[in-house]
């Protein structure tokens, strides 16, 4: 069964009536990753948002549905939701240093969420934590455990926030533009560790980025959207490779200047590197 059924979701502004996503569907199987690509305001956030039952509020799926492990969404109370998210679905955001309390350290953060949310006591949590902050590869995860987040770097904070979104053992993690705000090479070693945790624990994704090579890393299907449609849609390599829509050439035009290569394969009559298995 998909973790994540998405179909046919319209979201509406209710301020103005304006339609800003026109109808988005896909399937996120267990371990799955699906990318969504898209020049600023396309929409991949709206979505994201939608899945996450956290719209701004005014906004509304106008049409279609979003289930969860088969439940539709629509039909939640408050409290169901909040027990669903993060048990089920978690997400992190570009801008890690914004989703951080800048007063307390970021371990008593994580054993928060697991002494609230998964009902563990003080000193399991606390254990808990540290596991997770290693699960994340942050080196000397005990002594990080008790530094606050200004004391951290982007790549640690962002790491932070993967450790928090995954303390409750998820089956989806939302990724939206999660590595945008990070220089490349750390960019990179998140990259690596969402696809290490996909492997390890079998989590499913949603990666959002404006990024082409981002997606043609980790992602098995994408959705290519533009002003809030889907342009093109369908496993990695085959949009990648073979794009269908002008939108979707013109986005790997421009993306061929930052290395998208070395994803999509080797030059000419050459087999091509595969990047998702690798
Ligand atoms: N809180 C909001 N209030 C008003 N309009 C909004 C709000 N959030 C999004 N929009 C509008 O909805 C449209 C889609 O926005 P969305 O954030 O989903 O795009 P995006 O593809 O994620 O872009 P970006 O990469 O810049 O985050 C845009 O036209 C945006 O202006």
């Amino acid at each position: 069964m998909s973790v994540l059924q998405v179909r046919g979701v319209r979201i509406t502004n209710g301020a103005n009536g304006e339609e800003l996503v026109h109808g988005v569907s896909f399937d996120l199987e267990p371990g799955g990753v699906v990318g969504i690509v898209g020049e600023s305001g396309s929409g991949k956030t709206l979505t994201c948002r939608a899945a996450l039952g956290i719209l701004p509020s005014g906004f509304t799926v106008s049409a279609g549905s979003v289930a969860i492990e088969g439940t539709d969404i629509a039909g939640l109370s408050a409290k169901q939701w909040t027990a669903l998210r993060g048990a089920t679905i978690g997400a992190v955001f570009q801008d890690p240093g914004s989703y951080l309390n800048p007063s307390l350290t970021v371990g008593a953060q994580i054993s928060e969420v697991l002494r609230v949310r998964g009902g563990l006591r003080r000193r399991q949590a606390r254990a808990r934590s540290q596991e997770l902050l290693a699960a994340v590869h942050l080196r000397d995860p005990h002594r990080v455990y008790d530094r606050y987040p200004h004391e951290l770097s982007g790549g640690m904070q962002q790491r932070v926030l993967i450790a928090a979104a995954i303390s409750l053992g998820p089956k989806i993690l939302v990724a939206d533009e999660a590595t945008t705000a990070l220089d490349v090479t750390v960019q990179a070693e998140i990259l690596d560790l969402l696809a290490d945790l996909r492997e390890s624990t079998g989590l499913a994704l949603v990666v959002v980025s404006h990024d082409l090579a981002v997606v043609a890393q980790l992602c098995d299907e994408v959705l290519v959207m533009r002003s809030g449609e889907v342009v093109e849609q369908g496993p990695v390599k085959q949009v990648l490779h073979r794009p269908r829509h002008d939108y979707t050439r013109l986005l790997i035009r421009e993306h061929e200047q930052y290395g998208l290569d070395r994803f999509l394969g080797t030059p000419s009559g050459k087999e091509p590197v595969d990047a998702l298995t690798n």
